[in-house]
């Protein structure tokens, strides 16, 4: 896919982004292109790089080298003209206050009217909760509350940070139920989450970082794609792995008794040689999930193919 629209139009433009804290290389070289509307998950294992990256398109951390841009302007001065706000894990609520009046607080913060702060406990779904104390609230309905004031400026891009940790099932359900809804009003939305089912469950896009670079970027069905193709699974007694492994498109084959496991990208094609060719029956062809596509992208022998994910990355 190749993004044709100006820059200044993009809502978010990382460019060759490096950032170093004395000897540790936090960000190693990201360059991401994201769309306004588009809701994009940032994955990746701990130290990755994911809060940096964040933390320097919030303004809060300045990159040792490359550009960004917020909705065409400096980070510090989209978070100044309201264009970004964010829901971070933890702190910022008085648990003393009720949930309402943490609200209408910060739309006086904000110098909105009243309204705004009724129009945001909606849009989060909390307009139920508005009398309850912050501090008898769920996690969940903290974070949703989190959610209400990062949506008084109605800003045009929503940035969250792991914002579902220690929440329950049914918790992160109705969060996302929440966000999913606002975006669907065209908000660009990027959240980074170590909860995989989440990023393919929510998000449009999905991008890997791994050692503050990108080893990933797609739909969650195209990275699952990319890291790791799909199986072709069959019966065939007395097979042999040499000989099933050099069949074209076969990434690598597994024997285990009548059983073989088959692994590439082009399945079809590996099930067509399959049936014209061998005895084979029972074929069954899989995709991996999510998770595994993720083990394989973040070991340290990857097995991603670097240069399709280095193109995305710069869709
Ligand atoms: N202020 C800092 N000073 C020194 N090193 C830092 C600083 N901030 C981050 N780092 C290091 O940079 C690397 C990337 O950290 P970052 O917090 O961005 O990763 P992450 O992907 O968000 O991880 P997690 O999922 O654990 O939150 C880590 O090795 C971290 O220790």
């Amino acid at each position: 896919m190749t993004l044709t629209a100006p820059p200044a139009t993009l809502a978010v433009d990382l460019d060759g982004i490096v950032k170093r804290y004395g000897a540790v290389t936090a960000v190693d070289g990201i360059s991401l292109r994201i769309r306004p509307g588009e809701v994009v998950a940032l994955l990746g294992p701990n130290g990755a790089g994911k809060t940096t990256t964040i933390d320097i398109l919030l303004g809060l951390a300045r990159p040792t080298e490359g550009e960004v841009r917020v909705y065409g302007r400096r980070p510090p001065d989209a978070v100044a003209a309201g264009l970004v706000s964010a829901v971070l894990q933890t702190g910022g609520l008085l648990r003393d206050y009720t949930v309402e009046e943490t609200v209408r607080l910060t739309a006086v913060l904000f110098g909105k009217p009243p309204g705004a702060a009724a129009e945001a406990l909606d849009r989060a779904g909390i307009a139920d909760i508005g009398k309850r104390l912050v501090g008898k609230c769920s996690g969940g309905q903290q974070q949703r509350l989190r959610f209400a004031m990062a949506l008084l400026p109605d800003p045009r891009l929503l940035i969250l940070d792991e914002p579902t940790t220690g929440m329950d099932v049914g918790g992160r359900h109705d969060f996302w139920q929440a966000i999913r809804r606002d975006a669907e009003g065209g908000r660009t939305v990027i959240f980074a989450t170590h909860y995989l089912e989440e990023a393919d469950a929510y998000a449009d896009r999905v991008v890997f970082v791994r050692r503050g670079r990108v080893v990933a970027d797609g739909t969650a069905a195209e990275v699952k794609a990319l890291a790791s193709g799909r199986t072709v699974r069959a019966t065939l007694p007395g097979a042999a792995p040499d000989r099933l492994a050099a069949i074209a498109g076969v990434e690598s084959a597994e024997v285990r008794g009548d059983t073989v496991y088959l692994h590439g990208r082009d399945t079809d094609g590996i099930a067509r040689h399959l049936l014209t060719h061998t005895a084979a029956r029972d074929l069954e062809i899989t995709s991996r999930n999510l998770e595994e596509a993720f083990l394989t992208l973040t070991a340290d022998k990857s097995t991603g193919d670097k240069s399709a994910a280095d193109d995305r990355s710069h869709r």
